[in-house]
């Protein structure tokens, strides 16, 4: 059975988290994204204007699946499309021997730009893989029947290499015990249901955040309007349109942000939610707490992922998600 483990870089801000992929002969640096399912990268089919600086795909070494396509379009409006080999895959010494690898032919400008990341690697549910007209399992989904145990986990830092292991709980990568939540996987994502939450040392955690998903390809934490602006009226913060967002004073005072999740309370730093400059130098922050507006569910993403040993279990048939402090 395989099983293993790979380091999750962060970028500036910890803005994504890239790992170190084997695709054929070629060793791309991938955004690991439980809120996605395609596996897909720069390649030798992407216009040489939109790849200047990444590293590429070269699919020669794949086995094309003819006809077959496939083209997706993420929350922020980026995306990519293109067309679908078959090939060898290792991350972190597992390896898929034929995973479904989708080379770009178009990529978003937001893509092209950040030239850290040479494509995403999902790890969503199978079930919202874009690939027509069959649709493709994502890698966790290849590997399942041949890992250890059928989990991923995602040990995150804020501004360190963390990892992702495959296969197998790290026992020394946290702290106390792991509290399991279901996981509804109706709509393709790792959707759990978070509790009260509370500000600071104000430990009576009032209200209920809410449907939620655990997404590791989204930088920030997205949370309730009423709660993004409670947490903020703590934290003397404000909303500033001309950011788009919530900002705060950079000055270290910020108010950690707590929250129950299976009957846990898990703590989020206030040093993780004065999240960065809004211009460099500046005094005011971006806040890593922004509200859900328009998305329609929570998204737990880095700024709470960092804070938390997190693993994606489907070993006992129905999925769950597994919490514990770091
Ligand atoms: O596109 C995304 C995110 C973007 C960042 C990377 N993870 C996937 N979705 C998740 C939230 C609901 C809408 C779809």
């Amino acid at each position: 059975a395989q099983s293993g483990t790979v380091a999750a870089d962060p970028q500036q801000y910890d803005q994504a988290y890239l790992s170190p992929v084997t695709i054929g002969n070629s060793q791309l640096m991938l955004d690991f994204d439980t809120g996605s399912a395609d596996l897909w990268a720069f390649s030798n089919e992407t216009p040489a204007s939109e790849s200047v600086g990444h590293a590429k795909y070269d699919s020669s070494t794949g086995t094309e699946l003819q006809g077959y396509s496939w083209s997706i379009t993420y929350g922020d409006q980026s995306g990519a499309a293109g067309n679908v080999y078959a090939d060898k895959v290792v991350v972190g010494g597992v390896t898929a021997t034929k995973q479904a690898v989708e080379a770009a032919t178009s990529i978003s400008t937001s893509f092209s730009d950040n030239t850290d990341s040479d494509g995403l690697l999902g790890l969503a549910f199978s079930s919202i893989n874009t690939v027509t007209p069959k649709q493709q399992t994502t890698f966790f989904d290849t590997v399942k029947p041949t890992l250890a145990k059928a989990l991923f986990t995602c040990d995150l830092k804020q501004g360190n290499a963390g990892s992702y292991t495959f296969g197998y709980i790290d026992t020394s990568k946290y702290t106390g015990s792991v509290t399991y939540v279901p996981v509804d996987d109706s709509q393709g994502f790792w959707s759990f249901t978070a509790g009260g939450y509370s500000v600071g040392s104000d430990n009576a955690t009032s209200g209920s955040v809410g449907v939620s998903i655990a997404d590791t390809g989204t930088s920030l934490l997205y949370l309730p309007a009423a709660v993004a602006k409670a947490y903020y009226a703590k934290a003397g913060g404000k909303f500033d349109n001309q950011q788009g967002g919530y900002t705060l004073p950079c000055n270290g005072n910020a108010p950690d942000f707590n929250v129950a999740i299976g009957g846990k309370t898990f703590v989020v730093p206030g040093s993780y939610i004065a999240y960065a400059p809004i211009t460099s130098g500046s005094q005011t922050c971006f806040g890593g707490i922004q509200a859900n507006t328009g998305i329609g569910f929570n998204i737990f993403g880095d700024v709470f992922l960092k804070a938390v040993y997190a693993i994606f279990d489907v070993s006992q048939g129905a999925p769950r998600l597994g919490f514990a402090a770091q």
